[in-house]
C-alpha cells in the first residue's frame, strides 16, 4: 500500500492504480470512489471519450497492476495485453465468463469475483421463479389484471403444480447450487445433482451427466459455471430428456441453454415451463416468451438486493489483501 509522504499526506501520484472498467453496477464504482480514493488512484476510461487503448497511453499502462469489472466488461486477451504490469482482475460478479481465465492463468495474473456473497440472493431467486411458474403467480397476476376479472368465475383460472415431491435436479452444486437444494429440501423437493465433480460431504444423488439428471427429474435448475465445457449444456436432447411436464429454472448465464431449442421445445409443448433471471443474448430476449403463460421472466436480477451494499467492501478488501501481498479474500486464480 501507498505510504504516508514526509508532510503526511498521500499523493495520488503514489497510490496503487486500479483501472475501473465501468460504469459498473448500480452505485459500486461511484461508492467505491467516494470511500476509498485515499487509497487507491482510480482510473475511469469510461468517462473518457477516448478507446481503452489511446485512455492507458495516457496512463502509462505499465504503472497499473489491478482492474476491477463487471460482467458487462470482458477482460480478453487484447485487454489484458494492454497492460504489461497487470496482476490482478476483480470482478463484482460471481460469474467470470468475461474475463479470459486462461490468458490470466498464462501470465500468472490472479483472479478474484463475489465469492459467495450473492449465493443467497440468486437461490432465493431461483426459488421464486420456480414457485412462481408452478404456482402460476405471475400468470395468475396477469389475469387478473389485464382483464377485468370481477365478474369471471375465478375457477376458470388453470390449475397449478405442486411444488412438494417435485424431483429436482440441480446443475452445478456450487454455493448457489448448495443454497437452492437447502431452500427446497423443506418444501418437500427430492434433490438431485450433476456437477462437475461429485460432492464429497453431499448425501444428494450425484448425475454424471446432465442427461440422466434430466431424465430423472422434474426440474432443472440452472446454477453452474458458463465455460467451454458448459455452454448449451441444456440442450435439445437434456430438454426432452426432462419431458413435456418439466420446468427448467436458469439463474446462471444465460449461454448454459441453446436458447433457441428452448423457446422451439416450448413452442411444441415438449417442455412444461421455465422460468428465466438470465437470457442467451441479454438484453435481447426471443419474443416468443412474452407470449407464454408458463415462462417467468425475469431482467437479470438475482444478485441485485442489499447485499450489493457490502461489494464495495469485499472488493476494497481483495485490493488491500493483493497490495500488502496477503491471500485474496474471494480468489478465483491465485499466483502460482
Ligand atoms: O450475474 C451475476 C453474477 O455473476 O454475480
Amino acid at each position: 500500500m501507498a505510504e504516508e509522504s514526509n508532510n503526511g499526506t498521500n499523493h495520488m501520484q503514489d497510490l496503487p492504480k486500479v483501472l475501473l472498467l465501468g460504469p459498473g453496477p448500480p452505485f459500486c464504482f461511484e461508492s467505491l470512489q467516494l470511500l476509498y480514493s485515499h487509497k487507491f488512484h482510480f482510473l475511469n476510461p469510461h468517462l473518457s471519450d477516448l478507446s481503452l487503448q489511446h485512455f492507458l497511453d495516457h496512463h502509462h499502462p505499465p504503472s497499473i497492476p489491478a482492474i476491477l469489472c463487471s460482467p458487462k466488461h470482458s477482460v480478453t486477451a487484447d485487454v489484458l495485453r494492454l497492460l504489461p504490469s497487470l496482476r490482478l482482475v476483480l470482478t463484482t460478479s460471481a460469474g467470470t465468463n468475461h474475463i479470459d481465465l486462461r490468458e490470466c492463468r498464462r501470465r500468472g495474473i490472479q483472479v478474484a469475483n463475489s465469492g459467495a456473497l450473492f449465493s443467497e440472493d440468486v437461490a432465493d431467486m431461483a426459488v421464486a421463479l420456480l414457485i412462481d411458474g408452478l404456482r402460476k403467480i405471475s400468470a395468475a397476476d396477469r389475469w387478473l389484471r389485464t382483464q377485468n376479472r370481477q365478474n369471471t368465475p375465478w375457477d376458470l383460472f388453470p390449475l397449478g403444480f405442486k411444488l412438494s415431491g417435485k424431483r429436482v435436479g440441480i446443475v452445478g452444486l456450487g454455493s448457489i447450487g448448495m443454497e437452492v437444494a437447502k431452500r427446497l429440501e423443506p418444501f418437500g423437493c427430492i434433490i438431485s445433482y450433476n456437477s462437475k465433480h461429485r460432492k464429497g460431504r453431499v448425501s444428494y444423488p450425484f448425475c454424471s451427466t446432465v442427461l440422466e439428471l434430466a431424465a430423472t427429474c422434474d426440474v432443472l435448475v440452472v446454477c453452474c459455471a458458463l465455460n467451454e465445457e458448459t455452454k448449451h449444456i441444456i440442450n435439445r436432447e437434456v430438454i426432452l430428456a426432462l419431458g413435456k411436464g418439466g420446468f427448467i429454472v436458469n439463474v446462471g448465464r444465460g449461454e448454459l441453454i441453446d436458447e433457441k431449442e428452448l423457446v422451439k421445445c416450448l413452442m411444441e409443448g415438449e417442455l412444461g415451463g421455465a422460468g428465466f433471471d438470465v437470457f442467451e443474448n441479454e438484453p435481447r430476449i426471443p419474443q416468443e416468451l412474452f407470449k407464454m403463460d408458463n415462462v417467468v421472466l425475469s431482467p437479470h436480477v438475482g444478485p441485485l438486493t442489499e447485499s450489493y451494499m457490502n461489494i464495495c467492501a469485499l472488493m476494497v478488501g481483495n485490493l488491500e489483501a493483493f497490495f500488502l501481498n496477503k491471500p485474496l479474500l474471494t480468489p478465483l486464480i491465485l499466483s502460482e
